[in-house]
C-alpha cells in the first residue's frame, strides 16, 4: 500500500528533537515528543497541554489521531484527555497533546519524552440528508446493552 505523504515542519522550540518515526516495521503510530523548555509535573487529576514543536499537513482524505501510549497510561495513569485527539487535514497549527494524570502520583514530563502517538488514518466525509423517517432495521432502537451481557 502506498504511504500518504505528510509534510512536517519543525518549529523553533522543536529544534533538536527527533522527528516522530515508526519504531517497528508495522507500527501504527509515531511517537510524539514533548517540546517543553523545562520539565513539568502533572499532579493527580491535573491536565496539561503539551507542545510537540511540530506542525503537519496531512493530505485530504486522511486525519491524524493523537492516542495514548499504553506504557505511560498503565504504569503512571498518564493518558490523552481527549483521546483520540483529532488532527484535521487542514490544520496548520502546532500539534499539541492534552494529557491527564489519572494515577495516584505526580508525573514528571521532560523535554523529548514521547508522550503520545500519532496515527494517520483514512477518513470519509459523509453527506447528511435530513429524512422524516428512517429505514426500519432489526435492531431498531435497541442499544446500550440491549443484546445482553
Ligand atoms: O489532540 C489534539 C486535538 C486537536 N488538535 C488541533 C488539531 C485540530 O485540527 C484542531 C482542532 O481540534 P478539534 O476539532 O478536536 O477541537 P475543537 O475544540 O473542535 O476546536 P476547533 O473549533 O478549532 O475545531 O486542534 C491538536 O493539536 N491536538
Ligand atoms: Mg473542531
Amino acid at each position: 500500500m502506498s504511504r500518504p505523504r505528510v509534510l512536517v515542519q519543525r518549529l523553533a522550540h522543536g529544534q533538536g528533537l527527533k522527528l516522530p518515526s515508526y519504531e517497528s516495521a508495522q507500527a501504527a503510530g509515531m511517537d510524539l515528543p514533548a517540546a517543553l523548555s523545562e520539565s513539568i509535573t502533572v499532579q493527580p487529576g491535573g491536565i496539561v497541554l503539551v507542545p510537540t514543536g511540530l506542525s503537519i499537513a496531512i493530505p485530504a482524505g486522511y486525519e491524524g489521531q493523537v492516542r495514548p501510549r499504553s506504557g505511560l497510561a498503565i504504569k503512571k495513569g498518564l493518558t490523552v484527555v481527549n483521546a483520540p485527539g483529532t488532527i484535521d487535514a487542514d490544520y496548520r497549527g502546532e500539534v499539541k497533546v492534552g494529557l491527564v494524570n489519572l494515577g495516584p502520583e505526580p508525573v514528571e514530563i521532560c523535554r523529548g519524552d514521547r508522550v503520545a502517538q500519532l496515527i494517520i488514518a483514512p477518513v470519509v466525509q459523509a453527506e447528511l440528508m435530513e429524512a422524516a423517517e428512517l429505514p426500519a432495521s432489526d435492531r431498531g432502537q435497541g442499544g446500550f446493552g440491549s443484546t445482553g451481557k
